[in-house]
């Protein structure tokens, strides 16, 4: 009799505890459902980290980790007042911030201006089809929390600029650039120097990505490296070059785990370092960077650059426009697509030259265009002139009339159809000397939104 009793105050035990646990899920999924998180369009002040001991339920949500002599309870307290800015919530951002959050960091910034696109999620893996056209700071922060409520979470749905840079950046420990912009890079790394602050820094492109901690324990900033910023025209990003989205997801993983060993007290070993992933090969090298150059502009000797500057002007492009257009031609040697398609519509003799590599002309393309690549032009490829000479003898042959023939030089979005648009007219052929070339401004991507949208975006 006593035994069946206990037995049953066990069983309703386990019951008690089993519903308690469905409660407490419940309670969880109808809280994560509201948007708990509130998005921040301006620079607040924050209070410092308190510091915690280890609750039972850390200790079972850290016990992977914390028994590794590498961080320990000492490590782990450190993680939990530490501080984190994270600059662009995209493919480096998002595996960077699930990581830092997951290992229990105090509080990440995740700052973003931008929206998800349907084009993010094959790499930014925090955000989902539902968060399209939401802010990704705001869809960011409701994944993390999701991950671990524990971790304070601050979304700014801001543009990082000289006017706020500092004032951000003061307030965090550590800052991990995830953004995709030269200026951006050189605006990071200067309000860093200024405010002495590590800035662990990453990119990622095509099948390639890059990891260097800068401006930490009297090791190089990014200026000391590249002191002058590349011309524009040669700066890719992933909207042009694409990218293999697990390729920042691996280089996003590297950025936490350096932040995770600075944040720890461990300390990082890329400060004077340049890590770099080929995804092709599989293959990790590493290379020694020069140290700290006593001439630089921002963390030398004699400082020529002490506060924030234009960044934009500094490096002669936009530090938010993602399609990057570039402006190398005057307007008499640009046309609309509006007015292409009125070329088109009349029938008007003309060539339509279209510049991609060959990998973006079989997504899509427009009917009779001539495919030769940039690349071919810039080589000089003769298989490739000689086609380009023999389609325009022929569209000059059908044409009625006697002036030069027209050639209109498309791509995706512009850019790399006024440089086209620039060889061509340095080449000194007889047959170039028999047309006019301009480019179509907007490219396809253009073509796409303002006179066909059953053309496809990519
Ligand atoms: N100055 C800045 N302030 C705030 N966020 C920035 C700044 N510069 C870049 N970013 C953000 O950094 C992120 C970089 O990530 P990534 O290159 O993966 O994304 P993307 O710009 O959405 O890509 P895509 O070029 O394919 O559209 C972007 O979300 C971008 O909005
Ligand atoms: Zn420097």
């Amino acid at each position: 009799m006593a035994d069946e009793v206990s037995c049953l105050k066990a069983r309703l035990l386990d019951k008690e505890t089993e519903l308690d646990v469905l409660k407490k899920k419940l309670a969880q999924y109808e809280k994560n459902e509201k948007p708990c998180i509130e998005l921040i369009d301006k620079v607040t002040t924050l209070t410092p980290l308190e510091s915690k001991p280890l609750s039972n339920e850390d200790i079972m949500r850290y016990s992977r980790q914390l028994i590794l002599p590498e961080l320990g309870v000492r490590g782990q307290k450190n993680l939990s007042q530490s501080s984190v800015l994270v600059v662009g919530c995209g493919g480096l951002g998002c595996p960077l911030a699930q990581y830092l959050a997951a290992a229990g960091i105090g509080r990440l910034g995740l700052l973003d201006y931008d929206e998800v696109e349907l084009s993010n999620l094959h790499r930014q893996v925090l955000h989902r089809e539902e968060s399209q056209g939401q802010a990704k700071a705001l869809s960011a922060a409701t994944a993390v929390n999701r991950l671990n409520s524990t971790v304070e979470c601050i979304p700014y749905n801001l543009q990082l600029s000289s006017e706020n840079a500092l004032q951000l950046i003061q307030q965090y420990d550590i800052v991990a650039d995830c953004s995709d912009n030269v200026p951006t890079r050189y605006l990071v790394n200067d309000a860093c120097v200024i405010s002495r602050k590590p800035l662990v820094s990453a990119s990622a492109l095509r099948m390639e990505g890059q990891l260097t901690v800068y401006n930490y324990r009297g090791g190089p900033c990014y200026r000391c490296l590249y002191p002058v910023p590349p011309p524009a025209e040669t700066v890719t990003n992933c909207s042009d070059g694409g990218v293999l989205g697990v390729v920042p997801g691996i280089m996003g993983c590297l950025q936490a785990l350096e932040v995770i060993k600075i944040a720890s007290g461990q300390g990082s070993s890329c400060g004077q370092q340049l890590v770099m992933f080929d995804a092709l090969d599989t293959r990790f090298r590493s290379i020694r960077l020069r140290p700290r150059q006593p001439e630089c502009a921002v963390c030398g000797e004699k400082p020529s650059v002490t506060q924030l500057v234009d960044y934009e002007a500094l490096c002669g492009s936009a530090a938010t426009d993602k399609c990057r257009r570039l402006n190398l031609l005057s307007k008499d040697h640009r046309i609309t697509v509006q007015e292409y398609k009125v070329v088109v519509d009349n029938a008007s003799s003309h060539l339509l030259l279209d510049v991609r590599p060959p990998v973006e002309v079989d997504i899509c393309q427009l009917p009779f265009s001539l495919n030769i690549p940039l690349s071919s032009l810039q080589q000089g490829k003769s298989g490739h002139l000689q086609l380009l000479r023999e389609s325009i003898s022929q569209s000059k042959g059908q044409m009625s009339g006697d002036g030069p023939l027209p050639v209109y030089v498309i791509c995706k979005q512009g850019n790399d159809s006024q440089k086209a648009v620039q060889l061509l007219e340095k080449m000194s052929t007889s047959e170039v000397d028999e047309i006019t070339v301009k480019d179509i401004c907007g490219g396809l991507m253009a073509w796409s939104q303002k006179i066909d949208p059953e053309f496809p975006q990519y």
